[in-house]
């Protein structure tokens, strides 16, 4: 079940759980240090109550000397008091910002993992951005409440001792005077909590729209169309829609605030009125019945202050829903890994011989939609490089989807050297594998961090990078640079350099060959390069030929020329594979490809 499909949530147990096994992660010294502190600053209003009572007492009976002793006594208690509060508060702190980074690290790691056909689920975007809502603090909010349960809970026991020594009528009228604050607060909670959980899609759509108005990409079409005033209308209008839901559902709020202070205060008069009747009687003095109305009020405060508490984790634990299921749910399959072994074969890959690719009768179609591959079956040799062409929409990329395991073919299979590439997973796929998509990442790092992307889990290779920068034709941009491979690009962050197009492309490009796997798979890859870095790359794959096999996309035929093979996609069925000449003169899908490309490039 996907997240989305969830509305249950963990309940308070689960969400304290939750924060409690966040704790652990993020630090548990630093939890048991709280604890204690939250346990010891909470037992000291109690006591200062009862010295308050001695010195009263002693003052009554004029024993000087006894009231100087309890005022010191008091007095140091209270700078302790103090001390320990503002200790716990910056640890507290500090353990509740550890949490929401642990927090948060659990839910970009489930994401970043996601399979890739979640991209085209909305259902899933709802749940990510409900899970990213309050993500950081929702979970350290609930580990600081249950902090503070702990200490509430210490202060409310003292304060039933204080009254049970004197009054025990009392205990059960300030226990009975939070029940209608809570009820209110519950209500409440739940209301709001329906309501935000309604307009996900609106303040998705509202992101999305501010994202329009920030991205560089985007900024010269926003100018040149004049849409900044429409985008921030629609921005303007779905926030308002957005705010209207939420309102709307607290609108009963204020009368039912009122209706639960009335019956709170109720209670409250009754006890003191019962406390006066006492103290008239002369069961009380003076200082007890003094004792007795700060115990009250505290209690009746502690009460409330607890039963918030329970609210407050549930109403979290209803925000944490999407969280819980992602971050604690199945793990996405890609970082499960695939302990099993391979199904039909092992792929043992680059020792010394490029692999063998197979598709074999794969088809596939995304949710919902008509098939986009039919029945495709085809070899790439070793060592062999190899052109796909078709037209826009023929499922090329789709096709290399599959050959990466993004996506799972609906019937077939793809083989590497003999090994099914659905038993690889992912890190065995991305050794054997090096691609370059349409559309590349553009990293914001410096030179060299963005190249050894290529090769994240390992340090730095300068050589390779070296190699990687002069292959992939950035070598002299990078001279040029004030701090060369060290200078970051982009236009972001501090000192860099933005990159043209096509010089973006190249880093990409880069990537690819510091990765060094035995198969490459280019995209488009020289859609935005010049005339010349396009011969230079395409000299570069006829030199790997036998070494490397290589699947390149192109809609550019001159490209196709210089393969051993071409192999022609349309409209999801591969019609023809051969060499250039051999489906020119066959006078095919390909040869009609060719003419009107040529016609094109004449006009
Ligand atoms: N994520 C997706 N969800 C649904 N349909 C998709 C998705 N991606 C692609 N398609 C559809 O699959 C078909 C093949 O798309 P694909 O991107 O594989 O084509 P292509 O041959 O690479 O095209 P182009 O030359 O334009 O890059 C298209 O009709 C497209 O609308």
């Amino acid at each position: 079940m996907t997240p989305s499909g969830r509305t249950g949530g963990p309940g308070p147990a689960g969400a304290a759980g939750v924060a409690i096994r966040l704790c652990f992660e993020a630090s548990p010294r630093l939890l048991v240090l709280v604890l204690l502190l939250s346990t010891a600053v909470s037992t000291l209003p109690a006591a200062l109550l009862l010295i308050v009572r001695e010195i009263v007492e002693a003052f009554t009976r004029a024993q000087d000397g006894r009231v100087t002793v309890w005022i010191l006594v008091l007095g140091g208690l209270t700078a302790l008091r103090v001390a320990m509060g503002a200790m716990l508060s910056v640890r507290r702190e500090e353990l509740t910002e550890l949490v929401g980074i642990t927090a948060e690290q659990r839910l970009l790691r489930v994401t970043g993992f996601a399979p890739l056909d979640r991209f085209d689920d909305p259902a899933w975007y709802d749940a990510v951005a409900r899970a990213h809502d309050g993500v950081t603090w929702r979970p350290a909010a609930i580990a600081g409440i249950l902090i503070e349960f702990g200490g509430q809970i210490v202060s409310l026991v003292s304060m039933v001792g204080v009254l049970a020594i004197l009054d025990v009528r009392l205990i059960g009228l300030a226990l009975l005077a939070g029940v209608p604050l809570l009820v209110q607060r519950r209500m409440e909670a739940r209301a709001v909590y329906l309501a935000r959980r309604g307009v996900t899609e609106l303040e998705r759509r509202r992101d999305y729209l501010t994202e329009l108005l920030v991205r560089h990409d985007l900024a010269k079409d926003v100018r040149s169309y004049g849409l900044a005033a429409p985008f921030a209308g629609m921005h303007d209008a779905v926030s308002r829609r957005a705010l209207g839901a939420v309102i709307a559902a607290s609108r009963h709020s204020v009368a039912r605030g009122l209706v639960a202070g009335v019956l709170s205060a109720v209670c409250l008069v009754v006890a003191y009125f019962l406390a006066a009747g006492q103290a008239s009687s002369g069961a009380l003095t003076a200082a007890e019945l003094f004792l007795v109305f700060t115990a009250f009020s505290t209690l009746m405060n502690s009460t409330v202050d607890l039963f918030t508490i329970v609210v407050d984790i549930e109403e979290h634990a209803a925000y944490l829903t999407d969280f819980v299921a992602l971050a604690y749910g199945e793990p996405p399959s890609a970082e499960r890994g695939h302990a099993g072994a391979p199904a039909g074969g092992h792929a043992e890959g680059h020792a010394g011989r490029p692999p063998r690719v197979e598709f074999q009768g794969v088809g596939y179609a995304y949710a919902g939609g008509p098939p986009v591959l039919r029945e495709a079956s085809f070899t790439l040799l070793p060592g062999e490089f190899a052109v796909l062409v078709g037209r826009n929409g023929a499922g090329k990329s789709t096709l290399v989807k599959l050959l990466l395991g993004l996506l799972t073919p609906a019937v077939g299979r793809i083989l590497v050297d003999g090994a099914d590439v659905a038993g690889l997973g992912p890190d065995r796929l991305r050794d054997l594998i090096g691609v370059l998509y349409q559309e590349y990442g553009r990293y914001e790092f410096t030179v060299a961090e963005s190249v050894r992307l290529g090769r994240a889990d390992r340090p730095l290779d300068r050589d390779r990078l070296g190699f990687a920068l002069e292959a992939g034709g950035l070598s002299r941009v990078v001279e040029q640079l004030p701090r060369g491979v060290d200078n970051p690009v982009g236009r972001m962050f501090p000192g860099a350099r933005e990159l043209s197009g096509g010089q973006w492309q190249r880093l990409a490009l880069a990537r690819v060959l510091y990765r060094d796997a035995p198969v490459w798979v280019l995209d488009e890859p020289t859609a935005a390069l010049d005339v010349q870095a396009e011969a230079a790359l395409i000299q570069r794959l006829r030199a790997e030929r036998g070494r490397r096999t290589v699947l390149l996309i192109t809609h550019r035929l001159e490209t196709a020329q210089a393969a051993d093979r071409v192999l022609v996609l349309d409209d999801g069925v591969l019609v023809e594979h051969g060499s250039h000449e051999e489906l020119v003169a066959r006078g095919g899908s390909y040869a009609r490809l060719c003419a009107e490309y040529a016609a094109r490039q004449s006009t």
